[in-house]
């Protein structure tokens, strides 16, 4: 049967990567340089999903005295260097890579909105093996806007051969951001329950919830059929 869908866009963190583990790793790592005391994984958690200035920011915040604007820029780029740096590649969820190459088998066009940085999620996506799988890459820092807006998810699309008008695609993500940014570019959003949604996940208004991202080839085709 045809997949529904000409393509699929999925956000990184928390989709397709547990990558709370690095982040805390890295962020510890920089906030020790900087003599902060550490952040713990349930904090950072909770941090992920607004990009990295947010989350080094967040940071500070939880730490000791915040830091803005100018005065933060030293610490964030000691953390993108740190974490571009890391060699300890993050976990994949169950179902992922497999999940992956079933849809790109199908001829499903796979592209990746994320608010991480376009360098850090290209070299994840290297070292997890999943590079070539994806038509497009756009990260938080490749355009001026980035998710929620709706233009960071077209920006995508286009580059899948989507037609912005009338896009035959999907978007997949975590939290509230990839919601907004999929209602704005007029195409159905999955949310998966086990990622960063920094609120209950049945109020983040997705199409659908799931579980178990194996169950994604499914769980398409029944929104495309109640479309
Ligand atoms: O870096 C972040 O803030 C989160 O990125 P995401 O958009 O892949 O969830
Ligand atoms: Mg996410």
């Amino acid at each position: 049967m045809t997949f529904p869908f000409s393509a699929l866009v999925f956000d990184l963190d928390g989709t397709l990567i547990d990558s709370a583990p690095d982040m805390t790793r890295v962020l510890n790592r920089m906030l020790g340089e900087f003599g902060r005391p550490a952040v713990t994984e349930a904090q950072v958690r909770g941090m992920v999903g607004d990009g990295s200035a947010n989350l080094v920011r967040q940071a500070f915040a939880a730490t000791g005295a915040p830091l803005e604007g100018e005065a933060l820029q030293p610490a964030l780029s000691r953390y993108l260097d740190l974490y571009f740096e890391d060699d300890q590649p993050s976990t994949l969820y169950p179902g992922v890579a497999e999940t992956l190459a079933h849809l790109a088998d199908r001829g499903v066009h796979l592209g990746l909105c994320t608010n991480k940085p376009e360098r850090i999620s290209r070299k994840l996506l290297g070292l997890l093996g999943l590079a070539p799988l994806f038509g497009a890459v756009a990260g938080g820092d490749t355009l001026p806007v980035k998710k929620p807006d709706g233009r960071h998810l077209s920006w995508v699309l286009e580059r899948l051969g989507e037609d912005p008008a009338s896009p035959r695609a999907a978007m997949v993500g975590d939290n509230g951001n990839d919601v907004k940014a999929a209602r704005a570019a007029g195409i159905p959003v999955v949310a998966m329950s086990y990622g960063y949604p920094r609120m209950p996940v049945a109020d983040l208004g997705a199409d659908l919830v799931l579980d178990h991202f194996a169950d994604l080839p499914a769980a398409l085709e029944s929104v495309a059929s109640r479309r």
